[in-house]
C-alpha cells in the first residue's frame, strides 16, 4: 500500500494490476540446454537457451537489482516431509512475495533456523528483457537453469509465473525419484477415498475441488508419491471473473477476507467495492489465498491414495458427455492427448472455438517426455485399481455461441455419483466414435443432457461438428506413434466412416 502497489478493497484484501501481461506468457519460457538437461528434457516442446546466454541474463538480473529493495520468501515446494523443495523466492514486488507466501508451503519458525534453500527463483517485472542478448524472443522472460537451481523472470508481473516456476522444477525433479508430479487438484471424502481432477487452465480445477462435501487437498499442483497423493502448495489461485456467490461460495468468501491478493479485480475507488463481473482489466482475473481460507481444507496437504481420477476437460465444440467412464488405456491416450478447447476471445462475431492439446494437460510445465509421466501415472492407477472418468465442463446444447456453458450444478451431481461410487452402477452405452462408457441415468441428474447429440437441435451438425474433433485428436496423436504402447494408440477415437466402409467390405 505504503509502495503504491495496491489498495485495499472492503474486507481487507490487496488488489493490484498486473498492466499488460494479465496471464502466464508460454512462449517466453526457456530452458537452458547442457549437460544436466540435454538427455531429460524434451525439447520439442521446451524451448531453449544456452549456459551463456543464461549468464548474461544473469548478470543482467543482478546489476538491475543494484540498489533496490527486494523481498525474500523461504517457503516449500511440496507438503510430503520426504520430498518436499526448500526454495528461496526474491521479488521485486513485495504483493508478489505475499502472493507466493500464500501459495507456496510455510516453514515453522522452528524450521527456518539453518533453512538451505535448494533452488531460487529471482522475479523482476520491471526488468525488460533482450532478445538479442538473452536468447529469448521478447521482453519478458522466464529462464529456468536446473544446473544452477537458478529461475529468472523478468518483464511480466502476472503472479502465477512464480507459482508454476515451482512447479516445473517438481516436474522435473520428482520423476527421477519415481514420484508422479500432476498438473490437477484434489479433494478427499469422510471414507479417505480421494480424487484427483486433471485439467488445463479454466476447464474447472478449482472450481470442483472445492465441495462442501469433501476435504480439499489443492487446487493445481500435487504429487503421487508411495505414501500417498500430496499438494506441492499451500493456498490457490481461483480465477475471480463472474465469480457466483451462489455456485462458487467457499472461493467467494476468500474476496472479502484480509489479505486475498486480487489481481486484476475491477474496484470502485470510492466505495471500495469490487466488481467480479468487469473485465475491462482482464478475462483472467485472479485470487490468491492461503489454503486455510477455505473452510473444509485440509491442514497438512496430505491423503491416501486416490479411488478416482477425472480428467477435465472444457469442450467448447459441445461434443463430449459430460461424464464418461474410461478404461486404463482410455486414460492413458486422453493424458497424452490433453484435450481442452478455448473460446474465441472477446472479439466479436467470432463464435469457432479453438481446440488445445496439452499433453498431461500441462505441457507448458513439463519439462520431460510426456511418456515419462505417462508410464508412472499408469502404474500408479493400476497399481491402486483408479476409476478413471473424462469430465466435460464446458459448453452443452450446441457448441459456443449456439449452446451453453455446462451448469456447475450439473457438473457436481455428476461427479459426486462417480466419487461415491454410485455411478458404477448406472446403465451405460458405448460411445461410437470415442468408446468409452458414457451413463444413460443418473439419479438427481437431469439425463437429458447425458447424451450430447441429443442435446442439439440439429443432430447432423452434432455428427459434423464430432466428427472435426476426432480427426483432431487423431492428428495430434501422430506425434505419439512412436513411443507410446498399441494398447494405447488403439484407445484413439474412430470416426462412423471408416467403420461403415469396413462394415461395407466385410459384407
Ligand atoms: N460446469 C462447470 N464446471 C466447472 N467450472 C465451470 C463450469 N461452468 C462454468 N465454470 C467456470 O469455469 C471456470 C473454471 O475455472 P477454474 O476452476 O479456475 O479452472 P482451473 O483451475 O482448471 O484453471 C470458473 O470460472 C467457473 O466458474
Ligand atoms: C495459475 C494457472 O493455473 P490454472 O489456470 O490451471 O488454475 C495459470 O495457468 O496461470
Ligand atoms: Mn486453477
Amino acid at each position: 500500500m505504503r509502495r503504491g502497489e495496491g489498495e485495499v478493497a472492503e474486507g481487507g484484501p490487496l488488489v493490484v494490476k498486473t498492466g499488460a501481461h494479465t496471464g502466464r506468457s508460454a512462449k517466453d519460457k526457456f530452458t537452458v540446454r547442457d549437460a544436466e538437461t540435454e538427455n531429460q528434457v524434451w525439447w520439442e516442446t521446451n524451448a531453449s537457451i544456452t549456459p551463456e546466454q543464461f549468464d548474461t541474463l544473469w548478470q543482467d538480473f543482478k546489476a538491475h537489482m543494484d540498489g533496490k529493495d527486494v523481498f525474500v520468501q523461504q517457503l516449500f515446494g511440496g507438503a510430503d516431509l520426504d520430498h518436499r523443495l526448500p526454495v528461496r523466492v526474491v521479488n521485486e514486488l513485495a504483493w508478489h512475495s505475499l502472493f507466493i507466501r500464500h501459495l507456496l508451503r510455510r516453514p515453522e519458525p522452528a524450521e527456518l533456523d539453518g533453512f538451505e534453500a535448494e533452488f531460487t527463483i529471482v522475479n523482476l517485472p520491471s526488468f525488460q528483457a533482450d532478445p538479442a542478448r538473452h536468447g529469448c524472443r521478447s521482453e519478458t522472460v522466464i529462464a529456468v537453469d536446473f544446473a544452477r537451481k537458478l529461475v529468472l523472470i523478468g518483464g511480466t508481473s502476472y503472479a502465477g509465473e512464480t507459482k508454476k516456476s515451482v512447479f516445473t522444477i517438481l516436474n522435473y525433479l520428482l520423476p527421477k525419484k519415481k514420484i508422479m508430479p500432476m498438473h490437477c487438484s484434489v479433494n478427499v471424502g469422510s471414507q479417505d477415498d480421494a480424487a484427483i481432477f486433471f485439467g488445463l487452465s479454466g476447464t474447472g480445477k478449482t472450481t470442483l475441488s472445492a465441495d462442501a462435501s469433501r476435504t480439499l487437498i489443492g487446487d493445481d499442483e500435487h504429487g503421487w508419491s508411495e505414501n500417498g497423493l500430496f499438494n506441492f502448495e499451500g493456498g490457490c489461485y481461483a480465477k475471480m471473473i463472474r465469480l457466483s456467490a451462489e455456485a462458487e461460495p467457499e472461493i467467494h468468501a476468500t474476496t472479502k477476507m484480509w489479505g486475498t491478493v486480487l489481481e486484476n479485480v475491477v474496484m470502485d475507488p470510492e466505495t471500495r467495492r469490487l466488481d467480479l463481473d468487469d473485465d475491462s482489466l482482464a478475462e483472467n482475473s485472479r485470487g490468491a489465498y492461503p489454503m486455510h481460507a477455505i473452510p473444509n481444507a485440509s491442514a497438512t496437504g496430505r491423503c491416501g491414495h486416490p479411488k478416482n481420477l477425472v480428467m477435465l476437460t472444457c469442450d467448447a465444440f459441445g461434443v463430449l458427455p459430460p461424464i464418461a467412464k474410461l478404461t486404463p488405456a482410455q486414460a492413458m491416450y486422453h493424458f497424452l492427448s490433453g484435450y481442452t478447447a478455448k473460446v474465441a476471445g472477446t472479439e466479436k462475431g467470432v463464435t469457432e472455438p479453438t481446440a488445445t492439446f496439452s499433453a498431461c494437460f500441462g505441457a507448458p510445465f513439463m519439462p520431460r517426455h510426456p511418456a515419462d509421466y505417462g508410464a508412472l501415472l499408469r502404474e500408479l492407477i493400476a497399481e491402486h485399481d483408479v476409476d478413471c472418468w473424462l469430465v466435460n465442463t464446458g459448453w452443452t446444447g450446441g457448441a459456443y455461441g449456439t449452446g451453453h456453458r455446462m451448469p456447475i450444478r450439473a457438473t457436481r451431481g455428476l461427479l459426486n455419483a462417480a466419487l461415491d461410487g454410485s455411478l458404477n452402477n448406472a446403465a451405460f452405452r458405448e460411445d461410437k466414435l470415442f468408446g468409452f462408457m458414457v451413463p444413460i441415468a443418473v439419479p438427481g441428474v437431469d439425463d437429458s443432457i447425458l447424451d450430447p447429440r441429443s442435446t442439439w437441435s440439429d443432430p447432423a451438425a452434432y455428427d459434423a461438428q464430432a466428427a472435426r474433433l476426432v480427426t483432431m485428436f487423431v492428428e495430434n496423436f501422430t506425434k505419439f506413434e512412436d513411443n507410446v504402447a498399441a494398447y494405447v494408440r488403439a484407445a484413439a477415437p474412430k470416426l462412423p466412416a471408416r467403420e461403415k466402409t469396413l462394415e461395407t467390405a466385410a459384407e
